[in-house]
Formats: C-alpha cells, structure tokens, sequence
C-alpha cells in the first residue's frame, strides 16, 4: 500500500472505534473529552477498496455481481472502468472502428481518480454511464454512487496504474482462456450490441488482443487471488467473501497491516478494558482483570507459533492426531511494565526462560537500552516480547532492533500488548513487517504528553501499586459480581 494510503489510514484510524458500545445513558458533562487534531475530529470508517481486472469477457463483471450477493447485508458499490472512457471527439466518432478501447489512454484514469478519493473520504460522486452501442457517456441520468464499506472497482486495466493499484486492499485477476473470452465477446457483441462479426474479429486482432498481451496480462501479477474460469469458481467467490468479512470486521489499521492482530472483542473483553481504565478501581481489582486480559493475549500470542503434527494414543486404544507446541520458546519482557505479563506467560509455558531489557525514557525520542539479559540461545528461540502498553512505539523498537542484533529472525518475534495507539502500530508494523503484534485494543492516538489516550494511565505504578491513594476507590457493582 502506498504513503499517500497508509497516510489516509493513519488519520482515520486514529479515530474511536467503539466494537458495538454505544453513549446512551452516559451524561456527556462528566466526560474530559482528549485532545484531538481536527483531522481525527472528521474521522470515519476506511471503505475496503477492491480491485477487479482481467481480459475483456473473463467474467470480471460475473464476479463481481456474485461478491455483491453474498455481501447482501454489507454497503457495496460496484464502480466500473468503463464509466471513465474518453468522450470520443466527432472526428474519432466518425472512424471509431481506428479507436483503441483496450489501451491504458483510453481512459480518463484522473477522474477516476478522483472518484475514488471522494468515496473513500465518505463523499458521494456522480458516475457517468457508458453506453456502448453510441460509444457516449450519458451525463444525464449520472449514477449516483454513495459512499460504503466496500467498493469495487472492475475493469480491464484497473490495476494498470500504480496510484489506484496501491489504494487497494485486495487484488483480483479473473483468469480465463482466450478463446472462451473471444467467444463470449462475440456473442455479447454481436447480439447484444449488435455489430457486424468482421468488425468484431477485426477489433480484435487489431486492438484487444495486443492490448491483453502487452497491457492486461502484465498487471495479473500485481494479482492477490488468480480466479480461473471466472464465475464457475464458487470456492474462490466464498473464500473471497470470507476475507471480506473478516477484514469489515477488524480495525482499519488490520486492513493494512496484515501482521497486526487484535484479539476478537467480548462484552467480557470489553468489561475488563472497562475496569482497568477506570481511574477508580482499586489496585487489587486492577491486578485481578489485567491479569485475565493479560492471559487472554498470551493465550492468543501462543497460538502464532509454529507447530508440529503429533500423534498420540488415547486410553481407548484410539489414534488422536495432534500437534506438538513449539519448544524453542523464550520470554523477553520490558523492564517495568512488561515483567506484569511474566506469570501468566510462566502459567502458559512451564519453564519458560524469561529475559529482560530496561529502556530509558527521555521524553518522547530520548531513548537509552539501560541494561537487557537476555538467554545465550535467543537467536535459536521464537520470542514472545512483553509490554502492556505500545505508545509512540519507540521503545519498541529500540527493543526490537536489539532482538534483531542478537540474532533472532524478525519473523521469530511476537509482540504482545494490551492496549496500542495507532502512532505505535505503524511505527512497529512498518519498520518490522515480518513481526507479529498482537494486542486486545486500539485506542485514539496519544496526548501532548505521548500518553495512550484514553488508555489507562501508568500501568506499571497501577499494576505494582507504585501509585498514590488507592483507599479512596470504590468498588462497583460488576466488580463484586465477577
Ligand atoms: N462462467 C460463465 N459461464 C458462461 N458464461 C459466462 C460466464 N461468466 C460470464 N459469462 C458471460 O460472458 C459474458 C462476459 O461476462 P462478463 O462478466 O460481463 O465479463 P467482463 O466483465 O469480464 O467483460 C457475459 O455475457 C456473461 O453472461
Ligand atoms: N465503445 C466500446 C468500449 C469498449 N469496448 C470493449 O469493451 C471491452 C471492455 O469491457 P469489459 O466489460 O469486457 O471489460 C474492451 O475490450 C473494449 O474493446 C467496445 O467494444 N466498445
Ligand atoms: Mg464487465
């Protein structure tokens, strides 16, 4: 994905993501609102932008109306190239069987462009439809497209050029055999569009196929998923529709990075979150449900790693085959907070080797690796690394780069939070995209101060009871209940 995206990306996703809460009932006076941009201010929700190329007549538009289906319940627009042709000038009218349709020229790519930035910045646009037995673009009626969660743009060269290519989060190339193609093409052009056969093969070898070869071809491997045979393929459309419905579901910033994940929100999870924010709660209570939350992630983290198939036989004489846990495994948490995450990590794998590393914080770039010990064998072990919170993100990656110093492959690294702010996420997630970082929340950004906002203050002074005034706390009615 390309800077101008992950910018865009980076501005929206900073925005709340509320999981299914909502405000009623809670009085608006008696919340401190945190300090936004006004950028984050107009937030909203990225559209999962989808691209779907493929030679004239491959079924692109098939499948694209079978992805559309199966999304019922979802807002889907269907965007297609064709509506960006040229207006043909009379002179080119008059000779249009000389007019190259299949070449990248023939369309007007930066009011496309233009479209597709006004869509994903939640403003509707008027699409032209292209008519293609005057070869006109009918003004009126436009098409008009709202903004939604999906959109799909369709056509022959949609991935030709890199500026669209890179705002999309998944690449399609439908993929089927040239002569279906030309045989489906003159069907659909002769019945349907009611042109002479000659004409149809001289379009043919003249211009479309050239153009397939030297234009549409060449993007199939900018592809993500190669559909063969096009509509027929019902397992590639569901596994498709699945990805679909996978990504609506997650935060923006797991649409971009694919080594970011957060654990499946719950009420439960939810509820957790709620009491360890909550400036009120008494430090045993904090320490009770960090813990829970803590173990959820280590849980989650765990099952990342690597596995071997074992099998094994049970009392009933039967063969159960499993898997065997990864054995070359190590801790490695940072120096204060990240030791709150040992125990659970020790309960989850006996004897696991646990090392250390202190960073000093100077403010917001001051960094300085104080002290670290860490097991002779790092270099040999997958590495869960420890730390409640993910910040600015830089002493993470001060963390990181000594893993990676040590010797440990970059993909052998699992980071594991609780809470992360988006400034964090890109720091971590760009500058080492073989690493995994999973977490349970994404919060707003972070403060003047680089505190996680809304966040949940100082979790080692609140986890070790380093903090003041604990007596003063009050005990709510789901903390006694749970
Ligand atoms: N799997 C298929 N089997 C039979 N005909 C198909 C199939 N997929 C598409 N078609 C037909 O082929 C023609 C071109 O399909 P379409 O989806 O419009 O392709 P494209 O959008 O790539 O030009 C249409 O008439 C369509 O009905
Ligand atoms: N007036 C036109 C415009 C385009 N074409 C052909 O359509 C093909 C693209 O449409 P698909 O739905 O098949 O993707 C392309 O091959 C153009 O040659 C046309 O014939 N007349
Ligand atoms: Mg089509």
């Amino acid at each position: 994905m390309g800077s101008a995206a992950v910018e865009d990306m980076i501005e929206a996703s900073s925005g709340v993501h509320f999981s299914g809460f909502h405000m009623d009932g809670l009085d608006s006076r008696h919340i401190k609102k945190p300090m936004i941009s006004p950028a984050t201010e107009n937030m909203h929700n990225q559209p999962f932008l989808i691209g779907v190329a493929g030679g004239a007549a491959s079924g692109k538009t098939t499948v694209c109306e079978m992805i559309i289906q199966q999304l019922h319940d979802q807002r889907v627009v269907l965007v297609n190239q064709d509506s960006f042709y040229h207006k043909l000038t009379e002179e080119e009218l008059a000779r249009v069987h000389e007019y190259n349709f299949d070449h990248p020229d023939a369309f007007d790519t930066e009011k496309l462009l233009d479209s597709i930035d006004n869509l994903r910045h939640g403003r509707a646009v008027d699409i032209p439809k292209y008519d293609f037995k005057s070869y006109k673009l009918d003004v009126f009626p436009v098409r008009r497209v709202n903004p939604s969660d999906v959109i799909i743009l369709e056509g022959i060269l949609i991935f030709h050029d890199p500026r669209i290519r890179e705002l999309m989060n998944m690449k399609i190339f439908v993929d089927t055999d040239a002569d279906v193609r030309l045989a489906r093409r003159i069907t659909r052009d002769t019945v349907g569009k009611s042109r002479d056969i000659g004409a149809v093969l001289d379009q043919y070898s003249k211009f479309v196929k050239p153009a397939f070869d030297d234009f549409i071809l060449p993007t199939k491997k900018y592809a993500d998923i190669i559909i063969p045979r096009g509509g027929d393929n019902h397992v590639a459309i569901d596994l498709i529709v699945q990805h679909i419905r996978t990504k609506l579901g997650q935060h923006d910033l797991c649409k971009i990075y694919p080594n970011l994940y957060v654990i499946q929100s719950t009420f439960q999870i939810r509820g957790m979150h709620t009491l360890i924010r909550d400036s009120q709660t008494t430090k045993h209570d904090f320490v009770f449900y960090a813990d829970r939350l803590i173990r959820l992630v280590v849980e989650h983290g765990l099952g990342h790693l690597p596995f071997t198939e074992k099998q094994v036989i049970t009392p009933t004489g039967s063969v159960y085959t499993g898997v065997d846990f990864c054995k070359r495994l190590c801790g490695v948490s940072i120096i204060r907070s990240g030791e709150s995450m040992e125990n659970a990590l020790r309960a989850c794998c006996k004897g696991i080797k646990i090392g250390k590393i202190l960073i000093h914080r100077e403010g917001d770039n001051g960094q300085q690796l104080i002290y670290e010990k860490l097991p002779q064998d790092i270099s040999k072990r997958h590495v869960l690394l420890l730390d409640p919170i993910l910040g600015t993100g830089n002493s993470a990656v001060q963390a990181i780069s000594l893993l990676i110093k040590k010797g440990v492959p970059e993909s052998n690294i699992i980071f594991l939070n609780l809470i992360s702010a988006p400034q964090g996420v890109h720091m971590v997630c760009k500058s080492f995209p073989r690493l995994k970082i999973v977490t349970s929340e994404i919060d707003i950004g972070l403060n003047k101060d680089f505190r996680v906002i809304p966040g949940m203050g100082e979790f080692g002074d609140r986890y070790f009871g380093t903090d003041d005034d604990d007596d003063q706390k009050v005990v709510t009615p789901m903390q006694q209940s749970c």
